[in-house]
C-alpha cells in the first residue's frame, strides 16, 4: 500500500524508520568507546595472556550479575564497528581482541590517544553540535563560540583548570603521534630552514620535531596566555600572538588544529 503522499510503500517507510533511528542512535558508537576506555577495557585485553573470552573479561571488570549482559552488548557493538576484534580458539568459544583502533587506547603506551577520546567525548564539545544551525545563520563565530555565547572556547578553557588539563593532555597524546609520522615522512621537513607552527599550543609536537632535525628553526606562534613563560631552546622558540593578525616569516607554515571551521575558512592574508 502507498503511504499518503503516493511516494513510498507502508513497508519502505517502515524500514526508513529503521534506518532513521539506527542513525539517531550512532551517538553511541563514540559513547561506547568511551565507556569502554573508563573500565579500561583495552587494558584488561592487552594486559590477558590471550585474546580474551566474555567471562573472563566480567570477572576482571566486577560488574555486578545484573549489568554482565550489558558489557555482552558493549563488546558485540564495539566488535561491530572493528574497535575489537572477535576471534575463535579451537575451543570454539568467541574471544575479543585488540584491533590498531583499540591499541592506540592501551594506557603508557607513546601512542596512546585516551586523552583526546576523553576531551572530544566533554559535553561541552558534544553540546555545540547541537548548535549548527544556529551557527550556519552566523557570521564569525566558531561552532563552540556559537554554543558559548559570547566568551571564546579559548577563554572558557583558560578559566577552567580540570578542563585545561583535560585539552594540555589531549593535544600531548595527539602530538606523540607525529613520532610514527617522522618514522615514514621524515622527507617533509627535509631541506626546510625554518618553520612556523600555527596554534602551536605549548609546543608538544615542536619539542618531537626540533629533536629529529636540530637545524630547522621552530616557531611557536599561540594566543599570549598560552605561551607566556615557556622557554625555548637552541632552535625552538615561541611567539604570542594572534593568527588572524600577524604570523611570523618562515619558509613553511604548519597548522595542525581541529574544531577551528573559522581558521579553514580564514585565508591567511597575514602570510607573507
Ligand atoms: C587544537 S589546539 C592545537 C595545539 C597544537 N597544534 C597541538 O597539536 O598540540 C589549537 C591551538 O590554537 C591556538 N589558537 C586559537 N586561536 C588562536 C589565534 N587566534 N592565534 C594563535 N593561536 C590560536 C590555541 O590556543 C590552541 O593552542
Amino acid at each position: 500500500m502507498a503511504s499518503k503522499n503516493g511516494l513510498y510503500k507502508a513497508s519502505e517507510l517502515f524500514q526508513a524508520q529503521a534506518h532513521l533511528y539506527k542513525i539517531m542512535y550512532s551517538f553511541l558508537n563514540p559513547m561506547s568507546v568511551k565507556w569502554a576506555i573508563d573500565l579500561q577495557i583495552p587494558d584488561i585485553i592487552h594486559n590477558h595472556p590471550q585474546p580474551i573470552t566474555l567471562s573472563e573479561l566480567v570477572s576482571a571488570l566486577k560488574v555486578p550479575k545484573s549489568k554482565q549482559t550489558c558489557v555482552q552488548r558493549l563488546m558485540r557493538l564495539l566488535a561491530h564497528i572493528d574497535f575489537f576484534a572477535i576471534v575463535k580458539f579451537q575451543d570454539n568459544q568467541e574471544r575479543y581482541a585488540l584491533t590498531p583502533t583499540s591499541q592506540l587506547l592501551v594506557s603508557g603506551t607513546d601512542h596512546c590517544l585516551s586523552s583526546m577520546v576523553r576531551l572530544l567525548s566533554t559535553p561541552i564539545l558534544v553540546d555545540s553540535y547541537n548548535h549548527l544551525a544556529k551557527w550556519t545563520s552566523g557570521e564569525d563565530l566558531t561552532v563552540v563560540e556559537t554554543a558559548l555565547g559570547p566568551e571564546s572556547y579559548w577563554d572558557f578553557i583558560h578559566q577552567n583548570s580540570a578542563y585545561l588539563n583535560t585539552f594540555n593532555e589531549a593535544m600531548e597524546s595527539d602530538s606523540h603521534v607525529v613520532r610514527l609520522a617522522l618514522r615514514d615522512c621524515r622527507s617533509v621537513f627535509e631541506g626546510i630552514g625554518s618553520l612556523v607552527d600555527v596554534g602551536g599550543g605549548t609546543g608538544n609536537t615542536a619539542k618531537i620535531i626540533c629533536e629529529a632535525f636540530p637545524e630547522l628553526k621552530y616557531i611557536v606562534l599561540d594566543l599570549p596566555q598560552v605561551v607566556s613563560g615557556l622557554a625555548g631552546s637552541n632552535n625552538l622558540s615561541f611567539v604570542g600572538g594572534n593568527m588572524f593578525k600577524s604570523i611570523p616569516q618562515a619558509d613553511a607554515v604548519m597548522l595542525k588544529v581541529y574544531h577551528s571551521t573559522r581558521i579553514m575558512m580564514t585565508p591567511f592574508s597575514c602570510l607573507n
